[in-house]
């Protein structure tokens, strides 16, 4: 028994009643009337007679009731304050922990019955009790450490860590059900175990209902454990140690939808909560008739997790609180019922002695065990020698497919600068195109989606975008592909031999080549700005092209004849034979799947073959080249491709969840946290485009039914747009103004921080932003209401963004941002920061104070400057103004030069 006497131990069992079976310790709590409750007089339908009674006014003509008196260990009534309660029905639990007795108090009942309001008092004096007996007992040497987790729609969190992806269980022979990679710190002091109870409170769920303004929507369990040693033999060779843990369990509370008109989020939550405490009321049913039979522990992680607490070898109490309102006697019985059940599970409470120098002694022996059946097994020195064998194999393997891929790189440039140069001489047709501008397809000049499709194609309205990046070589390429149709044979035939060659094209081809420059005008423009592809077939040819792109929305599909279609991709074909060699050759593959195991290479998206061509919101706002069709808009069935873009425009802070820290793919190449920033740039160039979009659609219909289809769309976007070129001396003020708006409603939104910081960054006032700003207004107006819709209707949409997604979201960034600090400044910097952020540089989690802090004060314009400074920092963004023009090369600005429209059909 080491350190720690026979005489010592049995006088510790003995004064905590070890060994004998008790029953958990069941109290019940009555708050006074709420507000609420006061105001529509809900009348007090509960008495508690006594110390252990409590009676249900109506009762006796209440035959429902098993019982009109209910009794427990002990009862409070409205005047008991929390002191009381946690003298009565806590300490004595709470400190056993001290003697090595594990130990549990729970609070259970109604949403806003009051169990947080209770638990908060009794951790608080327990934790004053417990310091108290370690400050007077000096000749023990106390360790204590302290945990803290959540229970939220079933997944456990880590109230200690900032990182919220939920932490997995598992079955420990000797500790039971245990949580993986929870933190633990070990406590300095009192002031320090404050200190994490006010973080813990701080990154707790909580959410608004009817019933609870301030309701805690998870399972907390505050866990506390201690460890103690007597310091004579503290240290020694042969000591033995008390540890044991108490847990304080906030419940959350039950609910039924109706009453806390639950919708949407809280919903769920509701069903999460109510489904976790029935197994709770399950376990503690069955374990109040005994322990036969099966416990259904594993139904909820909240009984997995406190199976231990639930009629183990542990002490426990259970303070069940009600309202005493009328209104509530449905969830109030219920309580009680749980309470009387509660009342009945029998504990077994058992000291737990630690035994340092047996338990190393017996995992040295078991080390030394494991070694030596190593040593001799048969097995082990040839599994090595393989093990090397394929190591070398592999690496050999990698050197030869890096060689071939080496080569394919230089084929693959060699053909793209032969394309370049191919689509440098079709210009000169520029001139003959021209002639064909003027017809009604002349709006969708922006962007060609090109296939080649001998009829299907014609009437088809589908289309879907396509580009993403290349996942090898050193530039940024936009990879398309194309699809040819089995139908068009000849052309196939043509394309796949014609290898890249201006000299060696068959004479058939080069005039059919020549023909359909002069039908199709600008065909270099028409080859940078190609985004769209839509195919119906199977064919694949992979386009490569380097240029800097734009991010599409497409409207709508435009009919193409077959012999432009012939035409078009014949030209084409020459550029992409060696293209395609390149990008279909396997040792990519191979590389990829040798180096990332596990890693996922970004699918090839294909989309059906459909000619069409779509237009960017650039066309939609500022060229004469809306659609005067809106029936034909109407029509149209988004590609999926174009509903996510949809979706990311109005939450693009559902993106941040994919904001990593740079990581090498299976090439190694480490890219900078910009390149991963999905929220930032393309979330807000989808957004203002997609937005754009609707918005044109939305003017559109309404111009349809109130004008009689008069109006173009593109008439209305403009009307509605502010022109600094009409009033410059006014812009600057109403830029101030709208930028402000802007703020407010990104506050108001809780838009992502880096959306804002490039937004700001990008956009200074320049006459020619006023087009983004308006648009951006706009949005963010319709993504207030959009959310304002979504918190008041009830949907189980996860995709649905909601005052509580925008939230959590917004919380995610700012603890990714908060990571970033550490990574991107020095430590000076981040001193200075905090120093002139107001935050004390001896508190805990600064990092994620002064993340909490930016872009909080939207009124304060060296606030919103600084904090835009400090996240583009963060993100490594250095020169935005030049950046991001530059690479997506946008404009909304109206534009002085005449773009030439394509017309496909007319074109002679
Ligand atoms: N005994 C009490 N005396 C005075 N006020 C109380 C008492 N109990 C609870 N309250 C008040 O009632 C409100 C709801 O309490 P609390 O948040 O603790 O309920 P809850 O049971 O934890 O609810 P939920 O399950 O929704 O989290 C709070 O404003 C709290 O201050």
């Amino acid at each position: 028994m080491g350190a720690i006497g026979e005489d010592e131990l049995a006088k510790w069992e003995k004064m905590a009643g070890i060994g004998d079976e008790e029953r958990i310790l069941v109290s019940v709590r009555v708050r006074p009337l709420n507000s609420i409750e006061i105001s529509r007089n809900d009348p007090v339908d509960w008495e508690c007679i006594n110390n252990t009674s409590i009676i249900h006014r109506n009762g006796i003509s209440d035959r429902t009731l098993p019982l009109s008196t209910y009794s427990y260990d002990r009862v409070f009534g409205q005047e008991c304050t929390t002191r009381q309660v946690y003298e009565d029905a806590a300490k004595g639990v709470v400190l056993s922990v001290i003697n090595g007795i594990n130990s549990s108090i729970f609070a259970y009942g109604q949403t806003s019955s009051g169990k947080t309001y209770t638990m908060t008092g009794i951790t608080e004096y327990s934790v004053s009790d417990i310091y108290d007996y370690i400050e007077k007992h000096e000749e023990r040497e106390f360790v204590m450490k302290f945990s803290a987790i959540e229970i939220y729609n079933e997944a456990v969190r880590d109230l200690l860590s900032s990182d919220p992806s939920p932490l997995r269980l598992l079955d420990d022979p000797e500790r039971g059900t245990i949580v993986d990679k929870l933190t633990e710190e070990t406590l300095r002091d009192r002031e320090h175990l404050k200190e994490l109870l006010s973080v813990c409170e701080a990154q707790r769920q909580i959410g608004e209902t009817s019933l609870n303004e301030m309701s805690s929507r998870s399972h907390q369990i505050l866990r506390l454990t201690i460890e103690s040693t007597a310091r004579q033999f503290f240290g020694g060779e042969n000591f033995s140690s008390l540890a044991a843990s108490v847990n304080f369990v906030d419940l959350a509370g039950s609910e039924r939808a109706s009453q806390a008109l639950s919708a949407g989020t809280r919903l769920k939550e509701g069903c999460h909560i109510n489904r976790s405490l029935l197994t709770l009321g399950t376990v503690i049913r069955k374990l109040s008739k005994g322990r036969n039979g099966h416990i259904p522990y594993r139904d909820s992680k909240l009984t997995r997790i406190l199976q231990s607490s639930l009629g183990g070898n542990g002490r426990t109490a259970i303070i069940c609180t009600m309202s005493p309102a009328r209104s509530h006697i449905e969830q109030s019985r219920n309580t009680l019922l749980f309470a009387t059940c509660a009342k009945e599970v029998a504990t077994s409470a058992q000291v737990n002695v630690v035994m340092s120098d047996k338990a190393l002694v017996r995992h040295l022996q078991k080390e030394l065990a494991r070694l030596e059946s190593e040593l001799r097994s048969p097995n082990s020195a040839p599994k090595s020698s393989n093990h090397s064998e394929a190591i070398k194999e592999r690496d050999a393997r990698i050197t030869k497919m890096e060689k071939e891929i080496k080569q394919l790189i230089e084929q693959r440039d060699l053909a793209q600068s032969r394309l370049d140069e191919m689509l440098l001489a079709t210009r000169e047709w520029d001139q003959v195109s021209q002639h064909s501008t003027s017809n009604a397809q002349n709006a969708y000049d922006d962007v060609i989606s090109i296939s080649e499709n001998s009829g299907m194609g014609h009437q088809s309205q589908d289309f879907s975008v396509i580009s993403f990046e290349s996942s090898f070589g050193s530039q940024n390429c936009k990879e398309i592909q194309l699809e040819q149709s089995k139908t068009q044979e000849e052309e196939e035939v043509h394309s796949v031999s014609s290898k890249y060659n201006a000299e060696l094209v068959h004479d058939d081809h080069q005039k059919t080549s020549e023909k359909s420059r002069d039908e199709y005008g600008d065909f270099d423009e028409l080859c940078k700005e190609v985004k769209c592809i839509e195919m119906e077939d199977n064919k694949r040819i992979n386009l490569l092209l380097t240029d800097e792109t734009e991010f599409l929305v497409p409207l709508r599909s435009v009919d193409f004849t077959e012999i432009e279609q012939q035409q078009e991709v014949q030209v084409r074909d020459q550029g992409q034979y060696l293209i395609e060699k390149v990008n279909e050759s396997s040792p990519f593959e191979e590389l990829k799947n040798l180096k990332t195991n596990e890693e996922e290479v970004p699918p090839v998206k294909s989309a059906t073959m459909v000619l069409s061509r779509s237009m960017s919101c650039r066309a939609t706002l500022m060229n004469n080249s809306c659609s005067n069709s809106p029936t034909f808009i109407d029509k149209i069935e988004p590609s999926p491709y174009v509903k996510e873009r949809r979706q990311s425009a109005l939450e693009f802070n559902i993106e941040l969840e994919n904001f990593q820290e740079p990581k090498s793919k299976y090439n190694e190449i480490p890219k900078t946290v910009s390149e991963d920033d999905i929220t930032s740039i393309s979330g807000f160039v989808d957004g203002i485009k997609a937005m754009a979009q609707i918005h044109c659609q939305e003017k559109e219909r309404t111009i349809s039914e109130d004008i009689g289809k008069k109006k173009t769309v593109k008439d209305v976007c403009l009307q509605a747009v502010i022109s600094p070129c009409e009033s410059p001396s006014r812009w600057p003020i109403e830029f101030e103004k709208k930028q402000q708006e802007i703020i407010e409603l990104w506050h108001v939104c809780n838009v992502s921080l880096i959306h804002r910081t490039y937004f700001f960054l990008l956009f200074k006032g320049d006459p020619a932003d006023s087009i983004y700003l308006e648009v951006e207004q706009r949005r963010l107006s319709f993504l207030k209401n959009t959310i304002n819709y979504n918190n008041n209707t009830s949907t189980d949409n996860k995709q649905q963004i909601t005052l509580a997604s925008s939230m959590k979201n917004l919380r995610r960034e700012r603890e990714m941002l908060s990571r970033q600090m550490q990574k991107r400044m020095t430590t000076m910097e981040r001193e200075e920061l905090y120093s002139k952020w107001g935050i004390s540089l001896e508190s805990k989690r600064r990092r994620l104070q002064l993340a909490k802090k930016l872009w909080s004060e939207t009124n304060n314009t060296e606030h919103v400057k600084e904090s835009a400074t400090i996240v583009a920092k963060l993100i490594g963004l250095l020169e935005p103004e030049h950046a991001l023009k530059e690479m997506f090369g946008l404009s909304f600005a109206p534009q002085l030069t005449h773009r030439r429209s394509f017309s496909w059909k007319n074109a002679k």
